[in-house]
């Protein structure tokens, strides 16, 4: 798959768990600079084609070209410079505070005699400012609420300071006045020049954020395409298998799915 915009791109990935496929060779490509949100039900296969792209889940099958250079041929620091996961199921080590969590964004960052920098503390402190996490600090991750400690998450990637995040399910635990906090914080991230590809289950809120969608079902990439393009009664039927109106969202003039 050629795509002289794409930055990430995967052609006929094929990715198992203990033998049984889950994903059967899919082409993804995510274009440098977008806005990208993966969409599908559950179990459709969208977490495990994002930790595939950032290298953390081992693919049986297909290539992946990271700018240029196959995926496998990155250091891993190297990588993590470069392209940052969150993960749905981030777990924090017992007694860990927030400001060493966060902290360890920087660690790709740093050679092994290299000394903590301003740099790093900018860095850290530009990412709890962002993510509304200052005043967590010295609180310890594992008791915190499942909404703040989402936060602490977002502001560890937000400290490694990649080119490319990946946020599988960033607005989980997060209130509804928080999940557009954070989605408001992606889409200016990603006007500053990064890419940000993140899985989310709110069909609106991915119809207003994306540039590009890339709609999931049993495995399969079943289409890519802007949110107008993709976001029909047809296919929301097809894929998520509800019957449902699509509509203008009044306030952005994005495609808007009300159920029956
Ligand atoms: N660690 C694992 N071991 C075995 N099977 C797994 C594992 N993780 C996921 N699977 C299976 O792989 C398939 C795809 O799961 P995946 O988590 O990628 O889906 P998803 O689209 O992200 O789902 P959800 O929206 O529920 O998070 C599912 O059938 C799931 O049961």
């Amino acid at each position: 798959m050629k795509h002289d915009d794409a930055v990430l791109t995967a052609t006929g990935l094929s990715i198992s768990y203990d033998g049984r496929a889950v994903v059967h060779s899919v082409d993804v490509a995510l274009t440098e600079g977008a806005f990208t949100v993966i969409l599908g039900p559950n179990a459709s296969g969208k977490s495990t084609v994002l930790r595939s792209l950032a290298r953390v889940h081992k693919r049986d099958d297909g290539d992946i070209v990271f700018d240029g250079k196959s995926l496998d041929a990155y250091g891993s620091k190297e990588l993590a410079r470069r392209l940052g996961l969150l993960p749905q199921d981030a777990v924090s080590p017992e007694g860990m505070r927030v400001a060493d969590l966060i902290s360890r964004g920087r660690h790709p960052h740093h050679s092994a005699v290299q000394r903590w920098t301003t740099e790093d503390d900018e860095a850290t402190r530009a990412a709890m400012a962002a993510t509304g996490t200052t005043a967590l600090a010295q609180r310890f991750v594992d008791q915190l609420s499942g909404g703040q400690r989402q936060r602490v998450w977002v502001a560890l990637l937000l400290a490694q300071q990649t080119d490319v995040m990946l946020l599988d399910e960033p607005t989980t635990f997060l209130d509804i006045a928080y999940q557009f906090e954070l989605l408001d914080l992606l889409r200016d991230l990603n006007r500053g020049g990064k890419t940000v590809v993140a899985v989310l289950h709110d069909l609106n809120q991915a119809a207003r954020y994306a540039d590009q969608l890339i709609l999931m079902k049993d495995g399969e990439v079943v289409a890519t395409g802007s949110p107008s393009e993709l976001l029909t009664a047809e296919r929301v039927h097809d894929v998520f298998g509800i019957e449902a109106v699509v509509v203008d969202d009044p306030v952005t003039g994005t495609p808007m799915v009300v159920r029956r």
